[in-house]
């Protein structure tokens, strides 16, 4: 019996990765997975708690209480904290400020890949997108891919999403981002071993969910 496809999307911070896997689940008719969502989730969770995110050993004791669960439809995402539908309170600048302190817990990173590798368990096919899929979570995916794009582009894109007019703010916070996630000790962010580098500087979302798609079919 054949396992089922299990298509792991990594990269920086804004390189596409969301937009990209939803694209390309849908396509394939595959489950679909946020990692992020479940990082900025448990950010979430922590600071309504009222935890000190700057102490390592009170972000590993509380993570243990919160209960996250997510929604796989690529058309639908859902994530919650506890019952409470928290997609849109993860986005706040204020999460996006911390996640990254949260993500650098080891024990943090324990509790939410068993969740990630029960929901790829659970799937009949799945795209799981973030920081570590490739190299942690599912070494074995049948496709790995390491979307990128250049930071200004990135930057751009992602300024235009959030209505800002200060791209140069927007780069200088991805960048500082992706600093921290990449030097971390525990499952930095890097290419995969086996990864296919997919660069969508100059692409069209279509066009790198067209190539990925394409890329899927060849590998599996
Ligand atoms: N190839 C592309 N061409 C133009 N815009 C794109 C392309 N890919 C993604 N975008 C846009 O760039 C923005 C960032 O994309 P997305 O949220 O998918 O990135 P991400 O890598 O998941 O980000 P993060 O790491 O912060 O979660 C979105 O507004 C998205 O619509
Ligand atoms: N597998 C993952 C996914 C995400 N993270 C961290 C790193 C990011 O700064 C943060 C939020 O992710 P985003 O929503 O921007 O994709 O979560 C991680 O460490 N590992």
């Amino acid at each position: 019996m054949t396992s089922p496809l299990v298509v792991a999307i990594d990269g920086p911070s804004g390189s596409g990765k969301s937009s990209t896997s939803r694209g390309v689940a849908d396509r394939l008719k595959l489950a679909y997975l946020d990692t992020g969502a479940m990082y900025r989730a448990m950010t979430w969770a922590l600071l309504r708690a009222g935890v000190d995110l700057s102490d390592p050993a009170a972000v590993a004791a509380a993570a243990e209480r919160v209960t996250l669960s997510s929604g796989t439809d690529p058309l639908a995402p859902t994530i919650h904290v506890d019952g409470t539908d928290v997609a849109a309170p993860i986005r706040s600048d204020e999460v996006t400020g911390s996640v990254s302190l949260v993500a650098a817990v080891p024990h943090v990173r324990e509790l939410l890949v068993d969740l990630q590798r029960a929901a790829i368990a659970d799937s009949d096919g799945i795209v799981v997108e973030g920081r570590d899929i490739g190299s942690v979570v599912a070494p074995d995916a049948q496709v790995k891919i390491y979307l990128v794009a250049d930071p200004a582009a990135r930057a751009a894109r992602r300024a235009a999403e959030n209505g800002s007019t200060d791209a140069a703010a927007t780069e200088a916070a991805l960048a500082a981002r992706d600093q921290i996630d990449s030097t971390r000790t525990a499952s930095p962010l890097k290419k995969a071993d086996g990864a296919i580098v997919v660069d969508g500087t100059h692409l069209t979302l279509d066009e790198v969910i067209e190539t990925i798609v394409g890329l899927v079919g060849e590998r599996s």
